[in-house]
């Protein structure tokens, strides 16, 4: 019997993501959960949801709360539950006011459901998936965020249509920041198991150009239709099933790093890591030397945003 639960169901993320993870097979439970005052909102979208399945001809069970003591059971927590960045913003303009909320959301999952793992995708997400693990008081294995997971998939159809190739002929990476200082590893890229810098048209490959989109994507989409929602919805989806699945993949999300990446860490970023039913470990790489310099600039910036987030929620906190 597997439950997955979705804190900040009612939200445009939420609500696409509960349903993508509702059709995963080996999901007996899906429950969806949000603020008291909600109740109509959550058992409108349970019935929708229900009906899905009913369409689906899946018996995924569909329930719904607003109280913190029904995440017990819970085997993937999932939140989405935050403010989103309006045009303009920058992912990092929303840590504090995010972190308010995902504080105390935190510490009612380590209240609650202390064995679950926490799939946090709120922004920004590295630094909320820090809070998450601070306020938990949760393993850093059973805490971890969507990361450059998405950023990753973004650049992958680039590199295909470019190359004129099928998605799954291309693997590649994003580690670092979901945001500005996200780093591309084309060390780490290759089309048909072949290194992306020996294939000729390496040289002509408008390199700056896809990063650029991938970093823009997001304020395109939301921008133009107010929020993203199908292509996170589905990244976390699959992240799921990989838990559930007990899969072992190795994707690129944000995870509590020490020493993997020639020893910088002690932050939650985007790096490979091995996914299965007990949580996430990051896989120590090595990388090139300049891919290595950009790590450890977006390393240092997450870091310092982290602990100045956490000094404003002491003080906040001690001003009660
Ligand atoms: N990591 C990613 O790749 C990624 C992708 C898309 C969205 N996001 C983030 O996910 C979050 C949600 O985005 P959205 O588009 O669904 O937003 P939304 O406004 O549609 O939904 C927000 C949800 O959070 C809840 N919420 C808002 N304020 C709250 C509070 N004070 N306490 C408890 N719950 C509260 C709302 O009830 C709602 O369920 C944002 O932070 C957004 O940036 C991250
Ligand atoms: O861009 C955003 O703010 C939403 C999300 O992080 C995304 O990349 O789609």
């Amino acid at each position: 019997m597997s439950k997955v639960t979705i804190i900040g169901a009612t939200g445009r993320l939420g609500s696409f993501a509960s349903h993508a993870i509702s059709g995963i097979p080996h999901v007996d439970e899906v429950m969806l959960a949000g603020r008291p005052g909600r109740e109509n909102s959550l058992m409108a979208l349970s019935h929708d949801l229900t009906d899905s399945c009913a369409a689906r001809g899946t018996g995924t069970k569909i329930t719904w709360s607003t109280s913190p003591a029904d995440y017990a059971g819970s085997d993937v927590i999932v939140v989405t539950s935050g403010v989103p960045r309006k045009e303009g913003q920058d992912r990092t303009d929303l840590a504090l006011e995010n972190a308010r909320i995902i504080a105390p959301i935190a510490e009612q999952i380590g209240k609650y459901a202390p064995d679950a793992i926490i799939l946090m995708i709120t922004n920004p997400v590295d630094v909320m998936t820090a809070v998450a693990l601070r306020y938990s008081g949760m393993e850093p294995r059973q805490v971890f965020g969507l990361g450059t997971h998405l950023d990753s998939m973004r650049l992958k159809v680039l590199i295909a249509r470019y190359f004129q190739v099928h998605v799954s002929e291309v693997h590649t990476r994003i580690i670092g920041e979901h945001g500005e200082s996200m780093v591309p590893l084309w060390s780490a890229t290759t089309i048909g198991g072949i290194r992306i810098s020996n294939l000729p048209a390496f040289s002509d490959l408008p390199m700056d150009e896809m990063v650029d989109r991938v970093k823009n994507s997001g304020s395109f989409i939301i921008k133009n239709s107010g929020a993203t929602v199908y292509g996170p919805g589905d990244a976390i989806a699959t992240l799921v099933q990989t838990i559930i699945g007990n899969e072992n993949r190795i994707l690129t999300v944000s995870s509590y790093v020490r020493s993997e990446v020639h020893d910088i860490g002690d932050t939650c970023i985007g790096v490979p890591a091995r996914i299965n039913r007990e949580g996430v470990v990051p896989v120590s790489i090595r990388i090139e030397d300049a891919e290595l310099a950009a790590f450890g600039a977006s390393v240092e910036k997450i870091r310092a945003l982290t602990r100045n987030i956490f000094e404003k929620m002491d003080e906040l906190r001690s001003s009660g």
